[in-house]
């Protein structure tokens, strides 16, 4: 079998039938709104409806897990549950530890949420060192890299779909 590169399908999913949630937060907006436009491409690409595809911000990358937590339950009362959560952020490191603390914190609660709520949350944050690694990264450096969004986008409809039986 070919090794693939790291992170490509190892085949295509249908997302039609899922609802997909992504909370993005609000610092360093025109690589979030790239980032959040990549997803959902992705997502409508792979076949998730626009009208299933929820998207809502909130302060900042730190604010990402429990943002995802409340935007799951808020779906789950409303009777229409989230089938994959994207939490998407751009950290960007500073002359200080915050970002160290930030990025350490947010990872870790955002892989645990995977185990509480039962449903793939999509690790979707830029833990960067310069603005120039987060631009490349949210495709906006042309001929450099491409759009880690769509990653994201294609992650949340694999794994929200391939283990259901
Ligand atoms: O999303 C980010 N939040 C950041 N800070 C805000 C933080 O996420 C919280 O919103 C804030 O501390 C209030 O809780 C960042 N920096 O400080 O550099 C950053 O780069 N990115």
């Amino acid at each position: 079998m070919a090794v693939k590169g790291l992170g490509e399908m190892d085949q295509t999913y249908d997302g039609s039938n899922l609802r997909v949630g992504i909370v993005h937060a609000r610092w360093n907006k025109k690589i979030i709104d790239s980032l959040v436009n990549g997803a959902v491409k992705k997502l409508l690409e792979l076949g998730v409806k626009e009208e299933n595809i929820f998207v809502e911000s909130v302060p900042g990358s730190f604010e990402l897990p429990f943002g995802s937590q409340l935007f799951v339950e808020k779906h789950e009362k409303l009777g229409k549950p989230l089938d994959a959560v994207i939490p998407i952020g751009t950290l960007i490191k500073g002359s200080t530890m915050h970002f160290e603390y930030i990025c350490d914190a947010t990872t870790h609660a955002l892989m645990k949420l995977n185990f509480e709520l039962k449903i793939p949350i999509i690790f979707g944050v830029l833990t960067c060192l310069s603005d120039e690694q987060a631009e490349a990264r949210a495709g906006l450096v042309p001929g450099k890299m491409h759009n880690h969004g769509e990653d994201w986008g294609a992650a949340a409809v694999e794994m929200a779909t391939k283990f259901n039986v």
